[in-house]
């Protein structure tokens, strides 16, 4: 019934990863974060850390970009038990769908009920800046449209449903703890809010590509997250995720600026230690079990 659909992972296998994992630590996380380009030192503010490499986790791909470490790293941030990817898998790297999304699942069966993801990504509007943080509150799934979608295949309920409600994606009570926790930090000039669009990469958009993304709506555009939500979503986690804007999408053909890795890399350690910082304190209010937040 569903002849190309080879590259999904059964609920057991995905559970025998999860076991592997929780019989090597005492951690029990309930908050899981995914750290996009350049962004991995949130990992580093782990205490009591237990770190595996993703070559020696079962099922687990490998990190194939350059500014993603490739560790899964379990630890405290505040006393709040906690696991970060240090590096995330993407679709232009050549895995499946099912094989860059695995990692949600992991979380899920790990006992994740929030995850929290950042990219890398760049900006369509024109009041965004470089160094930017945005708060992603919807996306454009454009892979989706074309029917690339991590959901495909046979749908085993014990994940999640057949069909899944996406008007909710992004849980608005912690989009607003972020605007609460960064305006408490200061970051009111560089903290902005939209909507952000994913293509598959590896190429940096063309102009007339980059144009008609901000026609369509989308605040910034990049490579990930959204079907790392999608699946975080099915399995019942709450989502939050942020884009550092590291660039312009140029859009205009006098324009000199040619989108590059090693600038997005750049902008990402200019910003890094604040954006950690945003997470960090978010992660503090979490209150978990009952979806409340902390005072
Ligand atoms: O993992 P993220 O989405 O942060 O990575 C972005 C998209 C590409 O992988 C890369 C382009 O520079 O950064
Ligand atoms: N697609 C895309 N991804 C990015 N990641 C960081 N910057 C960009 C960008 O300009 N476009």
């Amino acid at each position: 019934m569903f002849p190309e659909v080879n590259s999904c992972y059964s609920y057991e296998e995905c559970k025998a990863t999860a076991d592997w994992l929780l019989a090597q630590t005492d951690v029990r996380p309930t908050v899981g974060i995914v750290c996009g380009s350049g962004l991995g030192g949130l990992a580093d503010l782990l205490k009591d850390q237990v770190a595996f490499n993703y070559k020696d986790i079962p099922n687990f791909p490998q990190s194939t970009v350059h500014g993603h470490a490739g560790r899964l790293v379990f630890g405290h941030l505040k006393g709040r038990p906690c696991v970060c990817m240090q590096g995330r898998f993407h679709l232009y790297e050549g895995y499946s769908i099912h094989k860059i999304t695995l990692p949600m699942r992991i979380f899920k069966l790990l006992g994740v009920e929030t995850v929290m993801l950042t990219n890398a990504a760049g900006g369509l509007n024109h009041d965004f800046k470089m160094g930017d943080i945005m708060i992603i509150k919807d996306h454009l799934n454009l892979p989706g449209f074309a029917g690339i979608n991590p959901l495909n295949g046979p749908n085993d309920e014990r994940f999640g449903v057949r069909f899944l409600c996406m008007s909710d994606a992004y849980d608005r009570e912690l989009q607003q703890l972020a605007m609460e926790v960064g305006q408490d930090l200061g970051y009111g000039d560089f903290l902005k809010e939209g909507v952000y669009c994913v293509l598959g990469g590896p190429t940096f958009e063309t102009i007339a590509e980059g144009r008609m993304l901000h026609r369509l709506g989308a605040d910034a555009v990049g490579m990930s997250t959204v079907h790392e939500v999608i699946v975080a979503r099915h399995c019942g986690m709450r989502v939050f995720a942020l884009s550092l804007i590291t660039n312009q999408v140029v859009m205009d053909y006098d324009s000199e600026e040619r989108a590059n890795h090693e600038e997005v890399l750049q902008v990402g350690r200019q910003r890094a230690a604040q954006l950690e910082r945003l997470v960090y304190t978010m992660v503090t209010k979490i209150v978990h079990n009952n979806y409340g937040l902390r005072d």
